[in-house]
């Protein structure tokens, strides 16, 4: 049974004080449930990544409050000061480039973070190869980035993200860089983790082609963050 996986109550975020004050976010009110993919859409500079970063522990919100599974994180100010630790246990992070680092291969980029948490070598890296096997790059585990096409390379950061075994996954823009038909594989793919690893995938994007494949959208509109699910062309 799905559950909520993201609660967000009244978060406001500004920018700046006096007359450089900026206003991104203004009470924005939703939740994400497990095994659901969201789309979040805005033009440019509307505040996507300043609303993804803020879920993820990262970005400070000005105000408001926000529920990461059942724990309550933020009351106005964050409630649990180490927030690397949340980061770490609740949420796998996706960007459009696919930041593995160029000196490892594939398996030790995936392992790196589950071992730098405490995971011994051996139990990282029996995890790191079933994520391999599930993304059909098992193969690959001991070549270099640069040996992988750019799907590929995206393929093993989606596998890094899922390391720890997070039940969110942030995504912002992970297919700007890549193809169309690469594109839908990958955002099928979060589809397929978001179901069967029951966890909560908010996915940052400009490509009105991948949103018949999220569940529902979510737009930032005038600072305000409004819901629609999928099919509704409303906000298409
Ligand atoms: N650290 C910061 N200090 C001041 N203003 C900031 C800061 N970070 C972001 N902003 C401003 O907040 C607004 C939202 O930025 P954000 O990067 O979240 O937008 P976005 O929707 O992700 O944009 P894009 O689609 O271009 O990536 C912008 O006006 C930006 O200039």
């Amino acid at each position: 049974m799905n559950k909520q996986s993201i609660r967000v109550e009244n978060l406001v975020k500004s920018f700046g004080k006096g007359d450089s004050l900026v206003d991104v976010i203004d009470k924005a009110s939703f939740s994400v449930e497990t095994g659901e993919l969201i789309a979040l859409i805005a033009p440019s500079g509307a505040g996507k990544t300043t609303l993804l970063m803020m879920i993820g522990c990262v970005e400070e919100p000005t105000s408001g409050q926000i529920w990461l599974g059942d724990e309550k994180v933020y009351d106005n100010k964050w409630l649990n000061k180490d927030t690397r630790k949340i980061r770490r246990e609740k949420i796998g992070f996706i960007f459009q480039a696919h930041y593995l680092i160029p000196f490892l291969n594939i398996i030790d980029n995936i392992t790196l973070l589950p071992q730098t948490s405490g995971q011994s070598k051996e139990e990282s890296e029996k995890v790191a190869m079933e994520l391999l096997k599930y993304f059909d790059i098992s193969e690959k585990a001991l070549a270099m980035p640069s040996q992988l096409s750019g799907g590929q390379n995206q393929r093993v950061a989606i596998a890094r993200a899922l390391a720890n075994k997070p039940k969110i996954i942030l995504a912002d823009e992970p297919t700007a860089a890549l193809d169309n038909e690469r594109s839908i594989s990958v955002v099928k793919m979060l589809k397929k983790i978001a179901i069967e690893q029951n966890v909560a995938v908010i996915m940052v994007t400009h490509d009105e082609a991948m949103l018949p494949l999220c569940d529902r959208i979510l737009k930032i509109e005038n600072k305000k963050v409004v819901s629609s699910i999928s099919k509704d062309s409303t906000f298409v």
